[in-house]
């Protein structure tokens, strides 16, 4: 059993960082750090970064989450490898571009890279972003999966994941108390679905509504209020089509765990919103 903590990083190529920048720090809200030729960081809390692009092919994403016992890192390789998953050890000099001590990588079945990373840099800094979109730290990501039950059984069986609730077959998965660090939706392709952000309370879901509208940013589903982790949310087509949601979900599955039981939601829009606004996103239409 691996123990992961939460997530922590996501890795994007592109092949306009300027664009990527501009859009990411000017309508996101998220704090360039660094900007090399070939790489930006962007980050959201007291963490190195929480986005990385490199220059590379858009749609090449990974996502990285960090190990709860750093000492760990050898045997959860081990264990991938005597599975066989495709996985590897990090090299210093990717450790480094990484700002982090040390990682490992493998592939979900779906074939998504993933990183689990030990002794990730504090940057010593605190987040000061350039407009200020109330962001607290990286939320969640939602992983494209081609097969739900498979890759879900993939999740459970090598991890400390738990599945919080469904979307149909798709599950919302934890490996902390918060809702969901993680959520796998069914399509034809791998990579990032969306990248979520939290942010402080309401208020700031609505005057971001406001602030997209007036930079004619595509809004594609919001502001609306999931049922399943109680946040209300605002979903936006960003650089690359890579799609961002700021959500405020403080919902923390903690108590009894013995007893708790997902809940299953049927793939409908009421499940996706429960004010009745209806995405214009494709993985979540039934
Ligand atoms: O927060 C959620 O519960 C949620 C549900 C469906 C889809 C999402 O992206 C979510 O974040
Ligand atoms: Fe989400």
């Amino acid at each position: 059993m691996i123990n992961l903590r939460d997530i922590l990083y996501v890795r994007l190529g592109t092949r306009d960082l300027e664009g990527a920048q501009k859009f990411c720090t000017e309508i996101v809200g998220l704090q360039a750090v660094e900007r090399t030729a070939d790489r930006l960081y962007l980050k959201s809390s007291a963490s190195h970064h929480a986005v990385c692009y490199f220059q590379g092919e858009p749609g090449d994403h990974t996502v990285a989450f960090d190990i709860k016992d750093w000492s760990q890192l050898g045997a959860a390789l081990a264990q991938l490898q005597s599975a066989g998953v495709p996985c590897g050890q990090g090299t210093a000099e990717e450790a480094a571009d990484r700002h982090v001590e040390a990682f490992i990588w493998f592939n979900d079945p779906t074939g998504n890279r993933i990183e689990i990373v030990a002794r990730p840099h504090d940057a010593g800094k605190r987040y000061f972003p350039s407009r200020d979109a109330g962001i607290t730290g990286l939320g969640h990501v939602g992983l494209c999966t081609t097969d739900p039950a498979r890759d879900q059984a993939f999740w459970l069986q090598h991890f400390n994941a738990m599945v919080s609730d469904w979307i149909g077959p798709c599950p919302l998965l934890r490996v902390n108390p918060r809702h969901h660090q993680m959520a796998l939706f069914a399509s034809q392709r791998k990579g990032i679905q969306h990248i979520n952000f939290q942010v402080a309370e309401i208020d700031d879901i609505m005057k971001s509504w406001y602030f997209l509208q007036s930079q004619d940013i595509r809004i594609v589903f919001g502001p609306g209020r999931h049922p399943t982790s109680g946040g209300n949310f605002v979903y936006f087509e960003g650089h690359d089509e890579v799609i961002f949601e700021y959500s405020n979900s403080d919902r923390h599955i903690v108590g009894d765990l013995e007893n708790y039981r997902p809940r299953q939601f049927p793939l409908h829009p009421t499940s996706f919103c429960m004010w009745g606004s209806k995405p214009d996103i494709a993985e979540f239409r039934d």
